[in-house]
């Protein structure tokens, strides 16, 4: 099977000189739920972002679906986000605007700018907002302004937002960052169904290695930009989480 993306020789070098990310290298098939973890500061971040370009890498190439989104001028990174949904730790919701608003944000990368600025949406784009937001257990909230909902479920709107787009991958940095045990299960017991039902690919940052181990097929480490290991997480022992996590040079 083709990969849906291969990241190459990946390197980010932000202007004050700070080494994010040293030479990543790994692919990423159709249907795959992969974890990153690794330290505060590890580079896990700027990985995703520069995955769909919201941090420009220094060197190195993206490959998504066969094209090198690393090359890809500004219109044809815009076409392919559309492919690529974003869950931000922070959820980048619109606080006082309706949840199913939020959710419909997730289509302005089909609009053009004047219809997206209108806030015009079809009548089947709301049919499907508002099925996303069942299936996500936010039905009996959309109407709600998007403030008013628990930080929990301000993350579940954040997920039927990148949904929206119909992604074929989704890209999660940190979902469950500022979230309490059984709120943080939850979400990613909603995350990794879905993309499991609907055989959306999924790359998830993790500070919490227990988690990864549970909803991953696969678990990517980081330690200072590199990668340190890359394997299914049974393969991910004592040994590994402390060169992942604790050494200062890491070797495998
Ligand atoms: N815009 C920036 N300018 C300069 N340095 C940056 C910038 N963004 C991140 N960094 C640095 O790059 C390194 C990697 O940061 P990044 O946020 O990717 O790590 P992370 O593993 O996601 O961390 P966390 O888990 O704390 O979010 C860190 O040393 C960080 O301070």
């Amino acid at each position: 099977m083709e990969p849906i993306l291969r990241v190459e020789h990946l390197k980010k070098v932000y202007p004050d000189g700070t080494e994010a990310l040293r030479e990543v290298d790994f692919t990423v098939h159709p249907g795959e739920f992969v974890a990153v973890i690794g330290p505060s500061g590890s580079g896990k971040s700027t990985l995703l972002r520069c995955v769909n370009r919201l941090v420009e890498p220094t060197q190195g190439a993206v490959i998504f679906k066969g094209e090198n989104i690393t090359r890809a001028g500004g219109r044809r990174v815009r076409r392919l986000r559309r492919e690529i949904g974003m869950v931000f730790q922070s959820h980048n919701l619109i606080p006082r605007v309706s949840v199913l608003q939020n959710v419909l944000h997730g289509r302005l990368g089909y609009k053009d700018s004047l219809r997206g600025a209108l806030g015009m949406f079809s009548a089947q784009e709301k049919e499907d907002a508002l099925r996303i937001l069942e299936r996500m257990g936010l039905l009996e909230q959309a109407h709600k302004r998007a403030d008013e909902l628990s930080g929990g479920q301000q993350q579940r709107v954040g997920i039927a937002r990148a949904l929206a787009q119909k992604p074929i991958l989704i890209l999660a940095d940190e979902p469950i960052a500022n979230l309490d045990p059984a709120t943080s299960e939850s979400i990613m017991d909603h995350l990794h169904t879905i993309c499991r039902a609907d055989g959306i690919t999924c790359l998830v940052n993790l500070h919490q290695v227990a988690m990864a181990k549970k909803y991953a097929t696969r678990i990517i480490g980081i330690h200072r930009g590199t990668k340190v290991f890359d394997g299914p997480p049974s393969k991910l022992d004592d040994r590994i989480i402390g060169q992942i996590y604790y050494q200062e040079k890491a070797v495998v």
